[in-house]
């Protein structure tokens, strides 16, 4: 699925209302109506509901909530923030229709104005959306600044009142805090930024049958990966296939004090359908690994502690397995770096790099020109900015983050919530499973054995990037599910990976 940003969005409203045909206020009842209908399903009639509409579009809709559930028999409270001389032609449209069923209009011009608002109340935004330009002032800041202190429910319309779509907000500005966002058609840039979370609260798409074809041909770097966009991706495995035809991958994993690393790694990678799995670990690993996953080979290397490259059994050239993940619990070394540099000077085909395979890589930054194209790289966001430099807000981030994947030609997954995976084209892929319960030691580790197995399996790299992401993601939802998002660990992720 595409994010637009607020130009776009605004051509695809003119391009709806042209192409369809459909009016302008059929287009606002219909987008009205998508509100309206996710509202009833979750809140009861009962519930004392306080509409704040402006006085441009996203007022428009609210005033068309206000009547639509008046019609279902909502107590609604309706409140029109008059902050300046003038409001759109919809909204006005709107503001002749409810007066047609509801004297009940109050309008807030002055801090005085502003009604008290109860616990057990709910309140919508509808104040302002898309055409935010400058930062709230005046009665309309006031107004969201009670909102934002009141004990009720909020619901945005659309975006939180005060919340850039796709732009930097300053950190002195004052912007809803709504519990949920209601948004139409498409996700918003600003959602997936980790600075915004409390001016999005869940937020969820409601569609509302913008046009198609304009989505589709609209040129953007940003993309936001759901179900049926993963689903897509899957390779379906033929019947008369055989372990040959899923690759024989190579993890350099663990440390000692850290083969548990090494274990998820390659448990995950297993689970993700890699034909054949070599575990090279430090010779105190030897045991572990064999006795916890019997599935994979074990190349002990010949160093007790750390990794080093070299084993005491017989053991073939890192290039000719079908794919190579290095990092997870690996350490710093000075052995294991002089390894990690012999590896990218001998490795031609895409890797996967993470955890201290990426801070070696920070510290040596002459390395990164060796890496082969299109390999994976999975930092956390600390470990990304080892790579790179600090960054003031998350655009700039995402600046930083396109520039690096398009300079090294690497993939780069920037693992959190809405983890972002930049390609060398300079696009960047949103995932949208996953959930807080992943904030645990080791999930990372296996995120690296998912994505090496998809890369063994012959996946195109971006591909393998986005579609482990999320299916690590889902994973991770079904874990929470059943353990609970505090009680899940990064075992229990493995368990939950299923590939259908
Ligand atoms: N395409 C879609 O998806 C559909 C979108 N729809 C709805 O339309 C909404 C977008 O509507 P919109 O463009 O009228 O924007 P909105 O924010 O309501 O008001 C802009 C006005 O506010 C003003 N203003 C700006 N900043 C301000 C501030 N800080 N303080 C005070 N005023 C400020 C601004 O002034 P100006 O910048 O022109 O000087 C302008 O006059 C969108 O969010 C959705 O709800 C649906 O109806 C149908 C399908
Ligand atoms: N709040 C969150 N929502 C969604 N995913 C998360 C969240 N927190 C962490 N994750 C995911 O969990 C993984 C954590 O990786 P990492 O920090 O490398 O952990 P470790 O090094 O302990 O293995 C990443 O895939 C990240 O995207
Ligand atoms: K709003």
């Amino acid at each position: 699925m595409k994010i637009l940003n607020v130009d776009q969005i605004r051509a695809l409203d003119q391009s709806t209302i042209q192409h369809e045909p459909i009016a302008p206020i059929n287009l606002m009842e219909r987008a009205a109506l998508a509100f309206v209908d996710w509202f009833a399903d979750h809140f009861p009639a009962t519930m004392t509901t306080k509409i704040f509409c402006g006085l441009g579009n996203n007022g428009g809709d609210g005033l068309a909530i206000a009547r639509l559930l008046l019609e279902r028999e909502y107590p609604i409270e309706i409140y029109v923030v008059r902050y300046a001389p003038r409001e759109s032609d919809d909204f006005m449209h709107n503001h002749r229709r409810l007066k047609l069923v509801t004297e009940n209009v109050r309008y807030i011009e002055l801090s005085h104005d502003i009604p008290a608002i109860r616990h057990n109340e709910i309140v919508i935004d509808a104040i302002l959306g898309s055409g935010l330009s400058r930062p709230t002032e005046g009665i309309v800041k006031s107004t969201i600044e009670a909102i934002n202190r009141a004990p009720a429910t909020v619901v945005a319309v659309d975006i939180a009142s005060g919340l850039y779509t796709d732009q930097p907000n300053a950190p002195t500005d004052v912007i809803i805090e709504p519990d949920y966002t209601i948004t139409f058609q498409l996700p918003k840039l600003a959602f997936v930024l980790p600075k915004n979370g409390r001016y999005v609260g869940d937020w969820q798409i409601v569609d509302i049958q913008l046009h198609k074809r304009y989505i589709d041909l609209a040129p953007t770097p940003y993309y936001f990966t759901q179900a049926r966009d993963a689903r897509l991706l899957l390779h379906k495995r033929d019947r008369f296939s055989n372990k040959g035809s899923f690759g024989h991958a190579l993890l350099y994993v663990g440390s000692y004090g850290k083969i548990g690393a090494a274990v998820l790694a390659a448990r995950a990678c297993l689970r993700s359908g890699v034909g054949l799995l070599t575990v090279q670990v430090p010779g105190c690993g030897y045991n572990i690994l064999q006795t916890a996953v019997p599935e994979a080979m074990c190349l002990p290397d010949k160093n007790q502690q750390v990794l080093t490259g070299q084993s005491e059994v017989e053991s073939s050239d890192p290039a000719e397995y079908t794919t190579v993940g290095i990092g997870p619990g690996i350490g710093k070394a000075p052995e294991t770096l002089v390894m990690l540099r012999e590896l990218l000077r001998t490795l031609k085909k895409p890797i996967v790099v993470d955890a201290d395979a990426l801070n070696l890589l920070s510290e040596n930054s002459n390395l990164l020109d060796k890496l082969p194209r299109n390999s994976i790289l999975t930092p956390h966001p600390k470990e990304f900015e080892r790579l790179t430099e600090k960054w003031d807000n998350d655009y700039q981030k995402l600046t930083i983050l396109r520039e690096f994947a398009k300079k090294y030609k690497v993939i780069v997954v920037l693992k959190g919530a809405y983890s972002a995976i930049a390609t060398p084209d300079g696009d960047i892929h949103f995932n949208s499973t996953g959930n807080p319960g992943l904030s645990t030691g080791g999930t990372g580790d296996v995120l690296t054995g998912i994505l090496t197995a998809l890369l063994a399996q012959g996946y195109d790299p971006i591909e393998a990037a986005v579609l482990g992401v999320f299916s690590h993601g889902l994973a991770g939802d079904r874990a929470a599910e059943q353990r609970g998002p505090i009680g899940m660990t990064a075992s229990d992720v493995v368990d939950s990976l299923r590939w259908d």
